[in-house]
């Protein structure tokens, strides 16, 4: 059997003498979807940082892919970052001069892959924002806006691809439909897909869920208590 595309094993972080992560183990297959649950400040964005190498764990090691990302020199943490991982941040973040088609163009090339227009056509189109795709970001609607912002993490064709809260400001019928559109896109991308919210609507569509909720940390770092439920 082949590793897994992500293998977390006892990592800790701590803000000064505060544990606000504590798990012991998380592995996640390639194309595998997860939902990483938890209220706020149970240390989803955290977890995430480390993941993607923004931040080193205070103890244990996460490989991604076979690459232990948070021991790598800061350029090659960077380039990998951009590689491995496509993001859908909770506030967008398209560039406001550029055109929903050229932030697809943009992110592809900064992720170091070759230009395809095909499939930022099929993104587009899948993602149903063909008709804004030559409009700028703050001519779109909350919604289309989402959808570009999928398109664009999809568009770097990354063998991750990360929501945070990508649900939290959407009614049920779009959080649903948000969801859908994130798994049809990791699906057609063979990506795997982490969600990180507190939604605990979305629950039932994930059969792989961490819930960081069911967390009792501890300031003792000396404490090996186990944390996240994997269920
Ligand atoms: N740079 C920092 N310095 C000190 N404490 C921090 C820092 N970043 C986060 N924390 C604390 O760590 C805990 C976990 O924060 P984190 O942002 O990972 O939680 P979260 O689950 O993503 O929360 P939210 O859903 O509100 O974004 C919180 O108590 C937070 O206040």
């Amino acid at each position: 059997m082949s590793a897994p595309l992500i293998d977390v094993s006892d990592i800790r972080h701590r803000y000064g003498d505060r544990t606000v992560l504590s798990l012991p183990g998380w592995t996640l297959e390639k194309g595998q979807h997860s939902l990483l649950l938890g209220p706020s400040g149970s240390g989803k964005s955290t977890l995430l940082n480390i993941l993607t190498g923004l931040i080193t764990p205070s103890e244990g090691r996460v490989m991604v892919d076979g690459v232990c990302i948070s021991t790598l020199p800061p350029a090659r943490r960077d380039q990998a970052r951009g590689q491995l991982f496509g993001i859908v941040f909770q506030n967008i973040r398209l560039i406001s001069a550029l055109t929903v088609r050229q932030n697809l163009r943009l992110a592809r090339s900064l992720a170091k892959r070759s230009a395809d227009e095909k499939l930022l056509e099929d993104l587009i189109q899948g993602l149903g924002i063909a008709h804004r795709a030559d409009a700028k970001p703050r001519a779109l609607s909350q919604g289309e806006a989402q959808r570009a912002a999928i398109a664009r993490a999809a568009a770097q064709n990354a063998p991750i691809l990360i929501a945070d809260e990508p649900t939290s400001a959407l009614d049920r019928g779009n959080a649903e439909r948000a969801i859908d559109l994130l798994m049809t896109v990791a699906d057609r991308t063979g990506a795997t897909l982490i969600v990180a919210t507190h939604d605990d609507r979305i629950r039932s569509r994930f059969s792989h869920v961490l819930d960081l909720g069911d967390t009792d940390m501890t300031t003792d770092p000396s404490d090996d208590r186990s944390s996240g439920d994997i269920s």
